[in-house]
């Protein structure tokens, strides 16, 4: 993603280059280079320190890496507000129809007694479940909970371990690694008698690049820490 994103950059006619950071580099030595906007693109053990080292320089924040907890969260949050006038954007997927599909699972999630979360990767991701599947299983929670529905059904009570995925707050997510997808998301609803299936796919890493650049383009006009491409469309 670094190298996409950075030719991206270098691509667009309103946006420079200034630098461009590998593991073991310096963040700080950004505050120098005249960068008003880092993007971090990394591991889930290095992104937090990366925004907290971007801050510190001075520079806003636009985020892909996934792996964020609420806590981790917070500390940006606490970190934002002693540096005011700056943003930090977090995205656990820049691709459109990723971020339309978690929209329209999180509305729909209300209407449903059953839904479970089928991402499907690269092989050479590291981190299980993706952030867009933890985000899209946390949305639906929350969306059942507001409507006061209870535990999705379930009466497993014997079998092997792993079996049922993964629990985000109660919605089971499964994860697929295979050689030739790139990232791929389907959400299921079941009732009595029906399925409704939303499936999002993105089958080249362009698909991200529109949502960074909006994204970079806009992180200085959103003081504090923004989490979800979704905040900057009109949804
Ligand atoms: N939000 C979104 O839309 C998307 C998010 N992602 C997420 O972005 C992240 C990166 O994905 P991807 O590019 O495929 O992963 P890769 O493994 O291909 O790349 C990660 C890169 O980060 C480098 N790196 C590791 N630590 C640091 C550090 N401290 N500072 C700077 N660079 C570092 C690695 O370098 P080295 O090899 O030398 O260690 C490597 O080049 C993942 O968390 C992925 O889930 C991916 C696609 C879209
Ligand atoms: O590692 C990836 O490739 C991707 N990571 C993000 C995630 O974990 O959700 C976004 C997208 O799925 C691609």
């Amino acid at each position: 993603m670094g190298t996409a994103v950075a030719a991206a950059v270098r691509g667009a006619a309103d946006l420079e280059l200034v630098a461009a950071l590998d593991s073991g580099d310096d963040v700080a030595r950004l505050a120098s280079t005249g960068a008003q906007v880092g993007i971090d693109f990394t591991v889930p053990a290095a992104t937090e320190a990366n925004v907290h080292a971007l801050i510190d320089a001075g520079l806003h924040a636009v985020v892909g890496t996934t792996g964020w907890t609420d806590e981790a969260l917070e500390r940006v949050r606490e970190h934002l507000a002693r540096a005011p006038g700056l943003g930090v954007l977090i995205a656990p997927n820049f691709a459109l129809g990723a971020v339309l599909a978690m929209e329209f699972a999180a509305r729909a999630a209300r209407f449903f007694e059953s839904a479970e979360v089928i991402e499907l990767h690269h092989p050479d991701k590291v981190d299980a479940p993706s952030g867009t599947a933890r985000h899209t299983a946390a949305a639906i929670a929350a969306a059942r909970a507001d409507a006061g529905l209870g535990p999705i059904p379930d009466a497993t009570a014997t079998g092997l371990v792993g079996a049922r995925g993964a629990d985000v707050d109660g919605v089971r997510v499964h994860s697929v690694r295979l050689r030739g997808l790139v990232a791929h998301e389907e959400i299921l609803f079941g009732n009595p008698g029906e399925q409704l299936t939303i499936r999002t796919d993105s089958f080249d890493r362009v698909s991200f690049l529109p949502g960074v650049l909006l994204a970079v383009r806009r992180v200085s006009a959103r003081p504090g820490l923004t989490v979800g491409l979704d905040q900057l469309l009109d949804l």
